[in-house]
């Protein structure tokens, strides 16, 4: 057992000290791309600045012919690319290494490491099973970081795709002092648990209630009766969302593997951002935009919820607002408003514009 005391010591001799704390960088959308496809990887650079998070993904729709071409591939990008990775930079540059049970990952973490662990802030480890894969992990980079000589620690996300990661989720989240968040990976997950769907995320038409019946006669049975699509991922999100926030990180959705369908990514987006989410992933350019504004508080929103603090005053007590009791609990979900909308507005000026003008809207209307 590790005494409690050792949980914030490096793991290897030479390493840099863990994180207290894991930083609020906005990481709206993490956009994947494939380092080895020259196309994909030339649209790079003429997105830093335009994207929270850039994520060289070396695993699944990546060919294992390629797989090394992608490993290089990243390098070079993290090397050669102003303003992406590392401390202070307008993009992070997250990677998604192979499968702890692949051939490729002990090169991936070696490499990637050694090479372009300054530029890099979060790798992504898919297929999490439980606290093992984490401390493998762990350990492994804090030795790949002192042989690097680095001076920042590098972060891990976890995917949750399998029943095993579920079932273990809470202690995958406490594993590490890298922990900095976890993912959905829907295709993988529903695979694992033997669920009957082909899709990559999002909702199914057979997932179901339908209304009652007028009475238990077979032509009011046979009649036509509304139904309602249910989401298919709510009890696996809240559940990531629970774990997450009980240990301080982050919660994101993961992909939407249907990219012609922007209107159903942005309802399953928001489902995800309401209960508790701060992004997902973008596979497609023009999904970046899609989740920038969805995991963004509305202008109106942020508004609000300052008019509610503005009436709280020191916190306790309760007041009526608009018809409505505000209390000290209300006060608190409003506060998540606020400070999750400056965070976003500290990195991103044109929100930053929007928050003021309907700030300014409101006070003008009071
Ligand atoms: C879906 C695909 C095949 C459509 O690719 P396409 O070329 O057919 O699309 P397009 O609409 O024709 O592309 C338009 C332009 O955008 C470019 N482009 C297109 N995509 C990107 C991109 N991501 N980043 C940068 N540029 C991109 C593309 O090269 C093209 O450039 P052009 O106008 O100069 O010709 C392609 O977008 C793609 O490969 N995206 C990434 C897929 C991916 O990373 N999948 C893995 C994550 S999901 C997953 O693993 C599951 C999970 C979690 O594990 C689990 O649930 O279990
Ligand atoms: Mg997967």
């Amino acid at each position: 057992m590790r005494p409690a005391r050792d949980f914030f010591a490096p793991l290897a001799v030479g390493a840099p000290p863990p994180l207290r704390e894991i930083p609020a960088r906005p990481s709206r959308a993490i956009h994947f791309f494939d380092p080895s496809n020259e196309k994909m990887a030339g649209k790079v650079p003429g997105m830093v600045g335009t994207v929270d998070v850039l994520l060289g993904n070396l695993e699944d729709a990546v060919k294992a012919a390629n797989k090394e071409a992608a490993r290089e591939g990243l390098v070079r990008i993290a090397r050669d690319t102003a303003g992406l990775g590392g401390e202070g930079a307008a993009t992070q540059l997250w990677t998604r290494v192979n499968a702890l049970d692949s051939p490729w990952v002990l090169d991936d973490l070696t490499r990637l490491v050694t090479a372009a662990g300054d530029r890099l802030d979060v790798i992504m480890v898919p297929k999490v099973q439980g606290a093992e894969d984490i401390h493998y992990v762990d350990r492994l980079l804090a030795q790949l970081e002192a042989k690097a000589g680095l001076e920042r620690p590098l972060m891990v996300h976890a995917i949750l795709e399998t029943a095993r990661g579920m079932a273990n989720v809470e202690e995958i989240c406490g594993a590490s002092p890298r922990m900095q968040g976890l993912s959905l990976g829907p295709a993988d997950l529903a695979a694992d648990r033997r669920m009957k769907t082909t899709r990559v995320g999002g909702g199914h038409p057979g997932y179901l209630v339908r209304q009652d019946p007028a009475d238990g006669s077979a032509e009011a049975i046979a009649a036509p009766r509304t139904s309602y699509q249910q989401d298919l991922w709510h009890y696996t999100i809240a559940r990531m969302v629970d774990a997450c926030a009980m240990h301080g990180i982050s919660a994101y959705y993961g992909p939407f593997g249907d990219i012609a369908d922007t209107v159903a990514c942005e309802d399953q987006f928001r489902n995800a951002f309401l209960l508790g989410c701060v992004g997902a992933w973008s596979l497609h350019p023009k999904q970046v935009e899609i989740a920038h504004r969805v995991f963004s508080p509305s202008p109106e929103d942020v508004a609000h919820a300052r008019r509610v603090v503005a009436a709280m005053g020191d916190g306790t007590g309760a007041v009526m607002l608009d018809g409505k009791m505000e209390d000290d609990a209300s006060l608190k979900q409003c506060l998540v408003m606020v400070e999750l909308s400056e965070q976003l507005a500290a990195a991103d000026p044109a929100l930053a514009e929007r928050y003021a003008a309907a700030q300014a809207e409101q006070e003008a209307s009071a």
